[in-house]
């Protein structure tokens, strides 16, 4: 069983909270953003993705964030509709700013970037005000994610959905979600970052997003599960620090440590990995499923949006993971 207990008829399952924004992926794939003519436009956004991907799953989501006024915003709030994601705290922003953007570049299966725009964004404006307590408590968990600490007023925002997420039993996922443009400094960065993840019960992130943090501290460990203990002192109960192509290691307070593998995948491009991976990782939590099998689910996920164009929309229903493993585990592909 899941180490975590959720709390029990709320209306939502899960809510995310901050950046909603649009990808543009190349649809000329293996070739540099120069020479890139034409994309193709689907939502966006680490925690746009993270929601989605549970809602695929089946799981009753809302979304705390801003967007534009204008036609891209109005297009990220219909296509969350659509997936019948609750989009009551959603707000639109009305001082002008714009959705951001991110232009990917996939050169190879191996060797993919991210050209983002992202001035004036209407995510990192959303207000410590525009956290609505009735809202949260809804809830059984609560997703914050790394970028919405870069600026304020989005910074302060973070900090007071975490405190009503408190005050109502909701848990605290904390994606680090480090995009380095977003920030101006690392060492600005792993200041939020800590205090964030103390504030946390499950914090997922790659090796060099928690390095942010222990470069702060000046005890760079690069050692996963010393990295671990350090947030179990705090509030965490499991962490999950994530590896690429390489896997993933996810450790509870009580002193367990899973290995999670990755499925064979035809790459189209590597970014969603980590989006679907958290996606279908939180979706088996909530199931009470034990790590290793909240594991083995996201990286089914995470090979199966790895293998597509897109990402919010590749997001797989729990049919389409349950074949994967399937498929995996009869035929060794
Ligand atoms: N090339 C790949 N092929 C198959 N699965 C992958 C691949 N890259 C990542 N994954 C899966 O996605 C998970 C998260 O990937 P990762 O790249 O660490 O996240 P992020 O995109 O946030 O950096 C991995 O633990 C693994 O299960
Ligand atoms: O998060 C963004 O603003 C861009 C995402 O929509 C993009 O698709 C991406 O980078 C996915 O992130 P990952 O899953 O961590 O690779």
């Amino acid at each position: 069983m899941s180490c975590i207990q959720f709390q029990k008829n709320r209306p939502l399952d899960f809510i995310g909270l901050g950046r909603l924004c649009i990808d543009l992926n190349a649809n000329e794939i293996h070739r540099p953003m120069e020479e890139t003519m034409t994309f193709t436009k689907y939502v966006g956004g680490s925690p746009a993705n993270i929601s989605i991907a549970l809602a695929r799953l089946g799981m009753q989501v809302g979304f705390i964030g801003r967007v534009s006024d204008d036609a891209h915003g109005r297009f990220i709030v219909q296509y969350l509709k659509k997936l019948n994601i609750n989009t009551d705290n959603i707000i639109v922003d009305q001082s002008g700013s714009v959705t951001g953007l991110a232009f990917t570049e996939i050169k190879s299966p191996t060797d993919c970037s991210i050209l983002m725009y992202r001035d004036n964004v209407a995510d990192l404006k959303l207000e410590p005000g525009d956290v609505s307590e009735s809202y949260v408590r809804q809830a059984k968990a609560l997703l914050i994610s790394g970028t919405a600490l870069a600026q304020s007023p989005s910074r302060e925002a973070v900090f007071t959905a975490i405190e009503h997420a408190h005050k109502h039993g909701v848990i605290v996922f904390f994606d680090l979600d480090y995009r380095p443009y977003t920030w101006t400094s690392r060492e600005e960065t792993g200041m939020y970052y800590k205090q964030a993840a103390e504030k946390s019960d499950v914090l997922i992130g790659g090796r060099e997003e928690f390095d942010l943090i222990e470069a702060l501290e000046g005890s760079l460990q690069q050692d996963d599960a010393a990295t671990a203990r350090q947030w179990f002192d705090h509030r965490a109960q499991v962490v999950v620090v994530k590896r690429g192509g390489d896997g993933s290691t996810a450790f509870t307070s009580q002193g367990d440590r899973y290995e999670g593998s990755v499925f064979p995948a035809e790459v189209v491009k590597t970014f969603g990995a980590g989006d679907s991976f958290a996606g279908a990782f939180i979706y088996g939590m909530m199931q009470g499923w034990s790590l290793d099998k909240c594991q083995q689910f996201g990286s089914a996920s995470a090979s199966i949006v790895v293998s597509s164009h897109s990402c919010s929309d590749a997001m797989p229903t729990l049919q389409q993971i349950e074949d994967r493993i399937a498929r995996y585990v009869q035929q060794g592909i």
